[in-house]
């Protein structure tokens, strides 16, 4: 008997002890974040198999199945998807030093002359920091802005002259080859004082396309980087197609880069004060001091990336607009009132007429909510944080959903619907793009927040202003579809997927465009 009862008592204590040690591992569950939801992975390749062509249309739906943020596995890559302001506030605001590098890879490494040589791309260094206070103070800052307005100002009254002569005899404009010619002129004059479009030779006319490629391949998922069996093999094509584009670039930018050297030496040294950009890096490398390594792959990484980032970024943006008021000639209607009162008829648009032009200004935050030039803000983190109490691991890569931001009902009514009007609003008047309003964010937000952006929506003011000023906006008689086709086209950036070919109808007189 007293056996038995010794016996019971053991197996009670047993039982009361690892029912202890089971609520104890539980608790302990729950108080150590887990990841955030997401679907089913397979093995080896995760969620490789759920994605489409546009990366930013296939996250938009994963949200919406499964929440604001989400977990997903490409190849052996962790990554965070999310896509609404407050987890975005928390990702780039809250945890800025976290995420304040991005993911490279082989298109890019060969691309923009490897690891860590182009500023876009190299980890929050000593390097990125230099560059990043050259951009403010000097590159991009207000004292550059003013230097080059005279640029941006004759190189649109150029655009106009072929739109005006080519609106007069009555010919079709390819909007999209226009615009690119355009953007990459402006960004050329600044970097390299010369016209890309009057850059000649089988390197420049290589080099004129080179840009929107590389948007394209820098947002392409190379099965090679992320599946770890897979890395000694091009399946896809893309380490070729990026040696052949890193090829046309280099031949490019290595005659205009020796050109230059040639007219110092010329000269007997370096100028006196640096009238390109071009000019202020090639005195950084002589002067033999600068406070970083920059060399001269430093040098064509850097001019890459001003030009890739600032060239098809606007004639995106510029595009989208030009065709939302093609398909909503009562908004161009209206944009055109206001010029006309605001401005009237003796003189182009200019960009100091921005704070008295609001329904360009709403016209231009429409656009970019409606189609966000770089969909998504791509960073990766350096260590260990928690979003939305959910764990995110060190080199977890980050994707901020802009372009689902600008379709969530929580923050826009009728989300769909191009209406500039809702920037009028009480309720969104206050809201703009430059970072602190974590729904719109066009250039980003935080430490790697767009230095162009300044840049840029001076520019859009010009360049869109002046287009609604001087002109009407159609599509051509005779083609099938009344309505400007809105497809996105796959990658890093977005812009429409096909050629905009439209007609202009002048309305202001050309001596006002042209000054005679
Ligand atoms: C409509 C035009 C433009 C848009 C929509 C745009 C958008 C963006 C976005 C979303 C980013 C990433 C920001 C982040 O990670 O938080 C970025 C980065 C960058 N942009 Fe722009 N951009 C535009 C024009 C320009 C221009 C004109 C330039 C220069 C001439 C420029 C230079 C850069 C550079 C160098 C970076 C990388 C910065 C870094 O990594 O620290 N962008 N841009």
């Amino acid at each position: 008997m007293d056996q038995v009862e010794i016996s019971l008592h053991g197996y009670a204590t047993l039982i009361v002890l690892s029912a202890t040690l089971l609520l104890l591992v539980i608790r302990g569950r729950r108080r150590r974040p887990s990841s955030p939801p997401g679907p089913l992975a397979l093995p080896i390749i995760g969620h490789l198999h759920l994605l489409g062509p546009r990366l930013h249309q296939t996250f938009h739906d994963l949200s919406l199945r499964h929440g604001p943020i989400l977990h997903l596995r490409l190849g052996s890559v962790p990554c965070a998807v999310v896509s609404s302001a407050d987890l975005a506030r928390e990702s780039l605001k809250t945890h800025d030093l976290v995420f304040s590098s991005r993911q490279n890879s082989t298109a890019i490494d060969i691309i923009t002359y490897g690891y860590g040589s182009s500023f876009a791309f190299s980890p929050n260094g000593p390097y990125w920091r230099y560059i990043k206070k050259l951009c403010t103070t000097e590159l991009l800052g207000p004292r550059n802005l003013r230097h080059f307005q005279l640029v941006r100002t004759s190189e649109v009254k150029n655009f106009l002259e072929i739109l005006m002569q080519k609106g007069k005899s009555g010919e079709t404009v390819n909007l999209t080859e226009e615009l690119l010619k355009l953007t990459s002129n402006v960004i050329s004059v600044m970097m390299l004082g010369i016209r890309s479009s009057e850059t000649e030779g089988e390197a420049a006319e290589g080099a004129r396309t080179v840009f929107r490629e590389v948007t394209q391949i820098f947002g392409e998922f190379n099965v090679s980087d992320i599946v770890w069996f897979c890395r000694r093999f091009d399946l896809q094509g893309i380490k070729k197609r990026a040696l052949d584009i890193h090829r046309r670039y280099d031949a490019f930018l290595e005659k205009i880069i020796s050109d230059r050297e040639e007219l110092r030496r010329s000269r007997g040294g370096g100028v006196e004060e640096a009238n390109d950009f071009l000019d202020l890096f090639l005195d950084i490398m002589e002067s033999g001091k600068p406070e970083v390594e920059f060399t001269r792959k430093h040098l064509k990484a850097l001019i890459l990336d001003f030009f890739t980032a600032g060239t098809d970024t606007t004639s995106i943006a510029t595009e989208w607009a030009i065709a939302e008021l093609i398909n909503n000639p009562r908004i161009l209607k209206k944009a055109q009132q206001e010029i006309d009162e605001v401005v009237g008829s003796d003189r182009l648009v200019e960009e100091s007429d921005a704070p008295n032009l609001p329904y360009l200004m709403a016209i231009i935050k429409e656009t970019f909510r409606l189609h966000p030039p770089i969909p998504m803000i791509t960073r990766i983190s350096s260590s260990d944080c928690t979003i939305n109490g959910y764990k995110v691991s060190a080199k977890t890569l980050l994707f901020v959903n802009n372009w689902s931001m600008g379709r969530n009902p929580e923050y826009w009514k009728t989300p769909l619907e191009f209406l500039p009007e809702r920037f009028l609003e009480e309720e969104n008047a206050s809201v703009d793009v430059k970072g602190q309003h974590f729904e719109l964010l066009p250039f980003g937000s935080g430490r790697r927040g767009c230095p162009g952006m300044m840049l840029a929506l001076q520019e859009l003011v010009l360049v869109i202003g002046t287009m609604i000023q001087c002109f009407d906006w159609k599509l051509p008689d005779g083609v099938g579809c009344r309505r400007v086709d809105m497809t996105e086209r796959p990658g890093l950036a977005a812009p429409r997927a096909n050629e905009l070919i439209c007609c202009v109808v002048p309305r202001v007189d050309p001596v006002v465009v042209f000054g005679h």
